[in-house]
């Protein structure tokens, strides 16, 4: 009896114990399908701010629930932990797999910006054009009257003071770029003819040389267009010449800037009933002109950065001229605007609105005042008659290039394979408003030409202007240089398009939209192919289409 009641008891207290397991059990599985849950769901910075530890971690885990992982989407090989976790998860409730596959879903965004950051870091497509051969071709060696300015050594200046001095004496004698703003608020200036105290536009400056406005290797330019983005603006003047609106920034530091307003929104395209001289000038045009010509390889634009402007403190607290702060007037929204005195668009039905005050303008870094650094300028030979029914010569005359092959400048030299290099940049933004260009005074014919005001490119991305190209067409010549690296602009491995997108991301403008949309950006690639094609065509008929100026290099750069 008594061995029976002990068996009984023996037996309760084994139900009791497999029942404690069971319970035991229950709770170690809830507790690691919380505990994976945990390690699902994203942290909610930005993807940059993700140690690689984690996204390893994240990878594996979006992995293990594979219903929700693409088969595009590559992850590394499962260990052993990570088959753990596979075989819990294999033992999740729905609900639970949902909201798995959910944070797998955002997981996979995130890798996807991460990847995109590699990109962008790693094998960049722009990076890639840069390191590529024909965009690090051996520069000329120069000569002391190759560089535009130099800094005279005290014994030199000991006469007329140091080129820096010069430099700013000019500023403050001419006024057409004087700021009328406090003398005081300038900045003591205490540059050296040591490099290191100069301020970025000044070294700007003073790295102008015979052949490009810039090298795209110096450090210095990504100093410049940080400091036009960020310098606290001293005084805003409306500037002078041309026709359509447009200010004189001045910093502290003696720098200046030539800013263009947005007139536009990114995505409008200009009606097509407008003819080119009546069109706008954009802000966005004026930037991605830069960055267009600095991915061609020219260098011939001065630097231009996007800046959001507050119209009200930045522009009419502090002006001095009269004449731009009599229009400010606050619109019927509320928004400040003003439209200040010009040829073209200077009126109430044509303003610039802050939003209220915050304004998107562009900022070109001034060239070296016209007292140091006098400038010609050129009248295109492929000018525009400017008028709704004249043409000009070159559109009567198909043989317009023979003429001008013997007429001075065009009959020496570079100049004509520049001028085509300019058509080129001009086609494939599509700006019908290059009727001049100029050059420094200082290197006589031999030298590179500017590309200045740009504001009226980028203007329909609907159609291309094939009378952009006549030079091109009519004369049927190029650099070798520029047509290999629009061949391999033409590449999917570098592709105009991308690099281009890849370019303009730089900009601070660009976090508010992208500076071009991408109508315009794909606009790019078709031009590009119609420039070649018209090359092609060219060497159909034509023996002597290619000028090699690479003549003298020994590397292959077909290749
Ligand atoms: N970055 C710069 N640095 C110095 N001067 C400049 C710069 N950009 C333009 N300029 C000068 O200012 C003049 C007017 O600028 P811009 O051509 O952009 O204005 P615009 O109103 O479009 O002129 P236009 O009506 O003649 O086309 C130019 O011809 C040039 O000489
Ligand atoms: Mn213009």
């Amino acid at each position: 009896m008594i061995r029976q009641n002990l068996g009984r008891s023996i037996l309760s207290i084994y139900l009791v114990l497999a029942c404690l397991s069971l319970a035991l059990h229950l709770l170690l599985a809830f507790f690691c399908l919380s505990v994976l849950q945990t390690v699902c769901v994203p942290p909610t910075s930005s993807s940059s701010s993700i140690p690689r530890t984690d996204i390893q971690q994240h990878q594996s885990i979006s992995h293990s629930s594979s219903s929700a992982v693409s088969s595009s989407h590559k992850l590394p090989s499962i260990s052993h932990d990570e088959e753990h976790h596979k075989l819990n998860a294999n033992t999740l409730h729905r609900k639970e797999k949902d909201s798995i596959s959910d944070a797998t879903e955002r997981e996979k965004k995130l890798i996807g910006a991460r990847k995109g950051i590699q990109k962008v870091k790693g094998h960049s497509k722009l990076e890639a054009l840069f390191e590529h051969p024909l965009y690090n071709l051996p520069r000329p060696e120069l000569q002391d009257d190759d560089w535009l300015l130099r800094v005279k050594t005290n014994e030199h200046s000991s006469d007329r003071g140091s080129e820096e001095e010069e430099m700013k004496e000019s500023n403050d004698d001419d006024s057409q770029w004087q700021s009328a703003s406090e003398e005081e608020s300038y900045d003591k200036v205490t540059w050296t003819s040591d490099v290191e105290t100069h301020p970025p536009w000044l070294r700007f400056h003073l790295g102008i040389s015979r052949w490009e406005l810039y090298n795209r290797k110096d450090p210095n330019l990504a100093q410049l267009t940080h400091y036009l983005a960020t310098q606290r603006v001293l005084s805003a003047v409306q500037k002078t010449g041309g026709t359509q609106l447009k200010l004189l920034l001045s910093f502290p530091n003696y720098g200046k800037a030539l800013l263009k307003p947005m007139k536009q929104s990114r995505d409008a395209e200009t009606n097509a009933n407008l003819f080119y001289f009546s069109d706008f000038e954009r802000h966005n045009a004026e930037i991605a002109a830069f960055h267009l010509d600095r991915l061609l390889g020219f260098n011939r634009i001065p630097p231009v950065v996007g800046r959001l402007i507050n119209v009200t403190s930045e522009i009419r607290e502090i002006t001095t001229d009269r004449r731009l702060s009599r229009t400010f007037f606050t619109s019927p929204v509320g928004n400040v605007c003003f439209y200040g005195q010009c040829e073209y668009y200077c009126s109430t039905e044509h303003p610039v609105c802050g939003q209220p005050h915050a304004l998107e303008v562009s900022l070109a870094t001034m060239l070296p005042d016209l007292a140091i650094a006098p400038r010609r300028s050129w009248r295109s030979p492929w000018r525009r008659s400017y008028s709704r029914s004249k043409l000009a010569q070159w559109e009567k005359d198909p043989a317009f290039c023979d003429t001008v092959k013997q007429t001075p400048p065009y009959n020496h030299g570079n100049r004509l394979l520049d001028v085509i290099d300019m058509a080129v940049l001009d086609f494939l933004m599509s700006n019908m408003d290059r009727h001049h260009y100029e050059t420094f005074e200082k290197f006589g014919n031999e030298t590179f030409l500017l590309h200045l005001d740009n504001g009226r490119a980028f203007g329909r991305h609907s159609r291309d202007e094939p009378s952009i190209l006549t030079p091109l067409k009519q004369c049927c010549r190029i650099h070798r240089s520029t047509l290999l690296r629009l061949r391999l602009l033409s590449l999917p491995v570098f592709r105009l398009s991308d690099v281009m997108r890849e370019s303009l991301v730089q900009d601070p403008l660009a976090g508010v939209a992208p500076l071009l949309s991408e109508l315009h950006i794909s606009a790019l690639d078709r031009r590009l192919e119609t420039v070649l094609q018209v090359v092609q065509a060219c060497q159909e008929h034509h023996t002597d289409v290619i000028y090699d100026d690479l003549e003298g290099y020994d590397q292959d750069y077909d290749q």
